[in-house]
């Protein structure tokens, strides 16, 4: 099959790698004057792969758009919606089967990404979402892992599935896109948290990190219209291990750097992600005490120490 892979970043870069590794003819698309692209066109590699020579690297959006059955996007959440305008604009989309394969929330609507691209594209394509735990540096390892595809239409979800899977990583049919949407979301902010746990040396508290923190975001997706069990899977649960504790989780290195007072210049979702949460607490009239801390921490400088402390000091409730 015929898959472009639009975004050359860490993870779009990734993304092309594995679909050419598992057989596809493979169009990885940059822009013209992106670093990323211009450093894949001069070596071929990055600082996580090398590009076998059979994939092909394109900066035409039209050509890279027209080639492929399944289309699959990793660029950063907040510039979704101005890229998905730019889609729309060209010819012959309509039919082809969209992945989304990026974690986070509209900031300033607190949208998912699927509405987003809904949105501007509108209806007449397939699209879905690939989330759940990975980093490129355990996969070109060959370790593999588990993912999770959602969609609306689980026949489009059972085809990409189908197309993708691998003995490296091994996909899931997700049965709850609301849910797999926010989860992947959200778990980069409890990322954001445990890194600061870690720049406190409060690393010991991850673990209630991970039990109160699956517990809040689940009732924002049930008062949302998901399944509140979804959170305990694969796109939020299972992605704790890769953002909590991984020494490569860019959210996790962001929070650890921003209680040392020092800038972590790449990409952390979880950060514009949060403001989403901030105003999704309020309209839903649900408690986010943890996402609330990191909000306060990061947008309105509080003391990081204090602010986690004062997390200990909310009256005395049942677990569940
Ligand atoms: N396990 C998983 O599912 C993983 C998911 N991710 C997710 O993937 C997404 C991308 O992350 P990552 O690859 O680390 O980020 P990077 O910063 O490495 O890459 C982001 C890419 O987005 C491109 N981009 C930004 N704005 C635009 C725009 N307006 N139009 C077109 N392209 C644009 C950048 O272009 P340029 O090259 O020009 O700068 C860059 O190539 C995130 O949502 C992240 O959460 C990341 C890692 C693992
Ligand atoms: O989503 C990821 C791992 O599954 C990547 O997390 P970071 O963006 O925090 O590096």
């Amino acid at each position: 099959m015929n898959i472009s892979v639009l975004g050359c970043g860490r993870w779009g870069t990734f993304l092309a790698w594995y679909a050419n590794k598992v057989g596809h003819n493979v169009i990885l698309w940059g822009r013209e004057n992106s670093k990323n692209y211009i450093g894949l066109k001069e070596t071929r590699k990055n600082d996580y792969l090398s590009l076998p020579e059979d994939l092909e690297l394109s900066n035409s959006l039209e050509k890279s758009v027209s080639f492929a059955e399944i289309i699959i996007i990793s660029i950063s959440a907040q510039e979704l919606r101005s890229f998905a305008n730019q889609l729309k604009s060209l010819n012959g989309i309509q039919g082809k089967t969209f992945i989304l394969c990026m974690k986070g929330l509209e900031a300033t609507s607190g949208k998912r990404l699927s509405q987003v691209f809904g949105e501007e594209v509108g209806k007449n394509i397939n699209l879905a979402v690939w989330v759940g735990p990975g980093h490129v540096q355990d996969f070109v390892k060959h370790i593999p892992n588990c993912m999770v595809i959602g969609s609306e239409n689980i026949e489009i979800t059972k085809k990409i599935v189908q197309e993708l899977n691998s003995d490296l990583i091994r996909f899931y049919y997700g049965q709850d896109l609301i849910g797999n949407e926010l989860g992947a979301a959200t778990k980069n902010v409890m990322g954001i948290a445990a890194g600061m746990l870690d720049g406190l040396n409060y690393r010991s508290l991850k673990g209630s990190l991970m039990a109160r923190g699956t517990r809040e975001i689940s009732r924002l997706v049930r008062a949302m219209g998901g399944n509140d069990i979804t959170i305990y899977g694969l796109s939020h649960l299972g992605d704790y291990e890769a953002t909590l504790f991984s020494v490569h989780s860019h959210n996790r290195k962001f929070g650890q750097a921003f209680v040392e007072g020092e800038r972590f210049g790449k990409l952390a979702e979880g950060v514009a992600t949060v403001k989403a949460l901030r105003d999704l607490s309020i309209q839903y009239d649900i408690e986010l005490p943890i996402c609330n801390a990191i909000y306060e921490i990061i947008f309105e400088n509080k003391n990081a120490k204090e602010t986690l402390e004062d997390l200990f000091l909310r009256p005395v409730k049942f677990e569940f």
